[in-house]
């Protein structure tokens, strides 16, 4: 009787040599799951030959041989397919072979299986195996099964471009590249075009005339600013080709289908750390091979009907700002212009009047202070996404996207800092960032305003970003999930016209005495805003969160509970 069920995958299952040992390897196609164990040698046999069961191949059907293939075997090694890195012929090693005493016998036959293994903190390593038998037939059909079973991973990159900025970080970006990448995309079967980029917006400015499509993604070796490059360029690029314009702050944004992997080697590499945990070449080398794909909110930042930047970290006005504005000045002092120029901007101790207007994120699941962290396949994010999608299905349709009028806040008042993070902003100066609860792509950001306060204060503020505890709990800050916001300063002038007006660049430019309260002490020039790492011209703008647009070569942060009961490649 035929049975209406497809046949089961066949399980592959041979004894096989590892080293000195003869091991049991198994392939369960239906599990996806690669493993082997050392068989242990009988009593009175000679564990330097394994002898003629070497060539025993068990090929059953799954129902059969699941009794003798456990998850994770005694004493094994269990690898899922698809942290499998690569799979290839290897080189006889003369000495094993000579070791072997198998010269009476043909030549045996290698392959070698590469795989990630875990480390601590997040950080991957790319970790082989080499397994070897006699036998020419069993070898082409383990090889064959393995090449089968990787084909079937078809969201793994096979072409991809590269941007390498040689200037980022400690100028380490080409060497990065070509001693802890490059082996292991030519490992994986990747084919890269590699363009290392001769001046600032090269990356950006090429994305606009490449042919995107015939990658399967776009790699930048480089810090946030090289990041943001690649982001204008592709954000930009697929505007364009959908005719949508950019300069409308309302404007509904065509996502970005081709993913975007960092290479972390500049001074911050905040992106890269909070999407992976770690801000590591070759762990985020091997996200890219494995193919992961984790969606990501961009802010767009808009002075009037005029596009400025999108960014996908911090927004920063007064603090961060004044840092990024120092920082630039030192630039030659690597990635540690930034502590220079905190400990400067911290002793200068300005702070910034102006209104801030927000609407809240009404539709997300979490708040900035309930401490749930995004993580991996991050259940809010899903939800939070969903929720907007069909809240968005219900309001007027159209290329505009509406927001409701009525749930405006506004806030005015002096501030030290305003800032906007669509992610936790991570980082290796602050591991859990400055919002630690943010969500990757719940489609919103968190507003934190730091009002104006002592500098004992400010620094027990700054000093709980590298600890556990709460930087929101002070009188001083508040936090909102927001969609969107807008902020004036208080000396705001319209600064389309400062550039014809002598009048206003002089207000702009030189310290203001606050107007209303002339004893107050709050005397300086207005702050710029940090946009991911880059200067924004204008103060007055405008800040619209879009949830998902862009997708990078990263999984989030992987739960350590999760990462512990599941670890593939763990040895029991
Ligand atoms: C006492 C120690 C307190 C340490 C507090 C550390 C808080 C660090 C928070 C870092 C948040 C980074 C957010 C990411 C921003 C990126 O899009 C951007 C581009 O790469 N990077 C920066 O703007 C670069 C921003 C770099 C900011 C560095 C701030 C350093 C503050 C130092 C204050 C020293 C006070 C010492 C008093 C005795
Ligand atoms: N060939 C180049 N010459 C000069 N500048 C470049 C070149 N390629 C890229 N850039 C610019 O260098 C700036 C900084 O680069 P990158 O982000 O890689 O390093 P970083 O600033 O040290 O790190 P981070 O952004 O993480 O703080 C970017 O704004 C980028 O536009
Ligand atoms: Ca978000």
């Amino acid at each position: 009787m035929e049975s209406d069920h497809p046949p089961l995958p066949t399980v592959l299952c041979s004894v096989l040599s590892m080293k000195r040992q003869s091991c049991e390897v198994t392939l369960d196609p239906g599990r996806s799951l690669l493993s082997w164990r050392e068989l242990r040698p009988r009593r009175g046999r000679d564990r330097s030959r394994p002898g003629i069961c070497l060539t025993r191949m068990l090929h059953r059907a799954r129902g059969l041989v699941n009794s003798c293939t456990p998850q994770f075997p005694s004493g094994g090694v269990t690898v899922p397919v698809a942290e499998i890195v690569s799979v290839g012929e290897a080189e006889i090693d003369e000495k094993y072979y000579n070791s072997m005493k198998w010269q009476h016998m043909c030549k045996p036959h290698a392959f070698t299986v590469r795989y990630v293994q875990r480390k601590r903190k997040h950080r991957w390593r790319c970790k082989e195996v080499t397994f070897w038998c006699s036998d020419e037939q069993l070898f082409y059909q383990w090889l064959q099964a393995l090449h089968d079973i990787l084909e079937q991973q078809t969201h793994r990159p096979k072409r991809l471009l590269v941007y390498i900025n040689p200037y980022g970080g400690k100028k380490r970006g080409k060497q990065i590249y070509e001693n802890k990448v490059a082996p292991l995309f030519s490992a994986a079967g990747i084919c890269t075009d590699v363009i290392v980029t001769e001046y600032a917006n090269h990356a950006r400015d090429n994305l606009y005339e490449v042919n995107v499509e015939k990658y399967d993604g776009v790699v930048c070796v480089g810090g946030d600013g090289m990041f943001s490059e690649v982001l204008h360029g592709l954000i930009g690029r697929v505007q364009k080709d959908s005719d949508v314009d950019h300069n409308n702050p309302n404007a509904q944004l065509s996502r970005c289908n081709i993913r975007i992997g960092i290479i972390p080697a500049g001074s911050t590499d905040c992106v890269c750390y909070a999407t992976i945990g770690i801000n590591d070449p070759e762990t985020s080398a091997l996200h890219i091979i494995l193919g992961d794909c984790q969606p990501l909110d961009v802010c767009s930042v808009h002075h009037k009907r005029t596009f400025l930047k999108y960014s996908v970290s911090l927004l920063g006005y007064g603090f961060y700002g004044d840092v990024l504005k120092y920082s630039e000045k030192n630039r030659w002092l690597g990635p540690a212009r930034y502590d220079v120029s905190g400990f400067k901007t911290f002793l200068t101790h300005h702070c910034y009047e102006g209104s801030v207007s927000f609407q809240p994120a009404k539709w997300v699941l979490g708040s900035p202070r309930d401490q749930i962290i995004c993580t991996s396949r991050c259940y809010i994010c899903r939800q939070s996404s969903k929720q907007l999608e069909e809240q968005q299905k219900t309001q007027a349709c159209g290329s505009e996207h509406r927001d409701q009028d009525d749930d405006w806040t506004t806030i005015k008042g002096k501030f030290m800092a305003i800032n906007a993070v669509s992610m936790s902003c991570a980082c290796p100066r602050s591991p859990k960032g400055l919002s630690p609860a943010a969500h990757l792509g719940d489609g919103s950001a968190d507003l934190i305003l730091v009002r104006k306060c002592s500098r004992l204060d400010f620094l027990r503020h700054l000093i709980r970003h590298t600890s556990n505890k709460d930087q929101f709990d002070f009188p001083f800050v508040e936090v909102y999930r927001v969609k969107n916001f807008q902020f004036t300063p208080k000396h705001f002038e319209d600064e389309d016209t400062e550039s014809t007006d002598i009048g206003s660049i002089g207000k702009k430019n030189f310290p203001q005495i606050c107007t209303d309260h002339p004893s107050c002490g709050c005397n300086h020039v207005n702050s710029i805003w940090n946009c991911d790492g880059e200067t924004v011209d204008q103060t007055a703008i405008e800040m619209r969160v879009h949830c998902q647009l862009i997708k990078l070569f990263a999984r989030g942060i992987e739960n350590a509970k999760l990462e512990d009961d599941v670890n593939p490649s763990k040895v029991l």
